[in-house]
């Protein structure tokens, strides 16, 4: 455990239910993420994993219990209690995201889609061109700013996902099985990459993976089935880094 993992909570759930037609998807899931922490989310198809997720990032409201982010101020904000609109806010100017597939435009160029993230918050284009020229440059997509996203392979366009999700300066990041369509080679190299924008940046990572491999590489790893968590492990950044 690194000393960043230790201590205040970025992020706090508590007791999180959310049922569909009469079905728990999650029935009563607690976590806290830190500063620094990579958590994987595994479990069987259907044990709730992407409905943690979603109701984690505001994406979702759960029928009971929680969410709280712990930012620089002295309050935390409960995400859990905002209505659609400050929720949509929220995610745009704190939460980062890299699914599969969806969140990128194809008509943009990678240099729009990052600029993109932060121009729908109001930065100049010039600036947020700038900043997405940078972000790119740092996960080694120099050169590519230009490129359509159908114009980039499938390791790249994911590189592109996480730059846009890191570029606004959002400390939380969320993923959904985000090298489901890479083979393990370029798998590994995104993990490592998503990695490197939370370790040692007070950023944390919840990630959503049928993945062992992809697992193994964060700091702890969370197990699902039927919507509680069965299982809580260090994988292994929470043990070699
Ligand atoms: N919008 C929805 N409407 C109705 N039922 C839903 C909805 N979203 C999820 N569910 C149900 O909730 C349960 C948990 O779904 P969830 O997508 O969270 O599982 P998962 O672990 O992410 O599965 P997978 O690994 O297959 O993606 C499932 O039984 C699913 O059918």
């Amino acid at each position: 455990m690194t000393a960043s993992m230790s201590g205040a909570p970025l992020l706090a759930a508590e007791n999180l239910v959310k049922t569909y037609d009469g079905a728990p998807a999650l029935a009563g899931v607690s976590l806290t993420v830190r500063p620094g922490e990579s958590l994987a989310v595994m479990g069987a198809s259907g044990s709730g994993k992407t409905t943690l997720l979603h109701c984690l990032a505001g994406i979702t409201s759960p029928d009971a219990g929680r969410v709280r982010l712990f930012r620089d101020t002295a309050l935390p904000i409960e995400v859990t209690a905002l209505n659609d609109d400050a929720r949509s806010a929220l995610r745009r100017r704190e939460f980062g995201f890299v699914f599969q597939q969806g969140l990128l435009i194809p008509e943009l160029t990678a240099g729009e889609n990052v600029a993109l993230a932060l121009m729908l918050d109001g930065t100049a284009r010039r600036e947020a061109e700038q900043a997405a020229a940078g972000a790119l440059a740092a996960l080694g997509l120099t050169g590519m700013e230009e490129r359509r996203i159908g114009e980039l392979s499938g390791g790249q366009a994911q590189r592109v996902a996480i730059a846009r999700a890191q570029v606004t300066g959002a400390r939380m990041l969320f993923a959904d099985e985000p090298t489901g369509a890479l083979d393990s080679r370029t798998s590994a190299e995104v993990m490592g990459q998503l990695l490197q924008t939370v370790q040692g940046t007070g950023r944390a990572l919840v990630v959503v993976t049928h993945d062992s491999d992809v697992a193994r590489w964060c700091s702890r790893i969370i197990t699902l089935a039927d919507g509680v968590v069965v299982a809580d492990t260090a994988g292994a950044a929470g043990i070699r880094r």
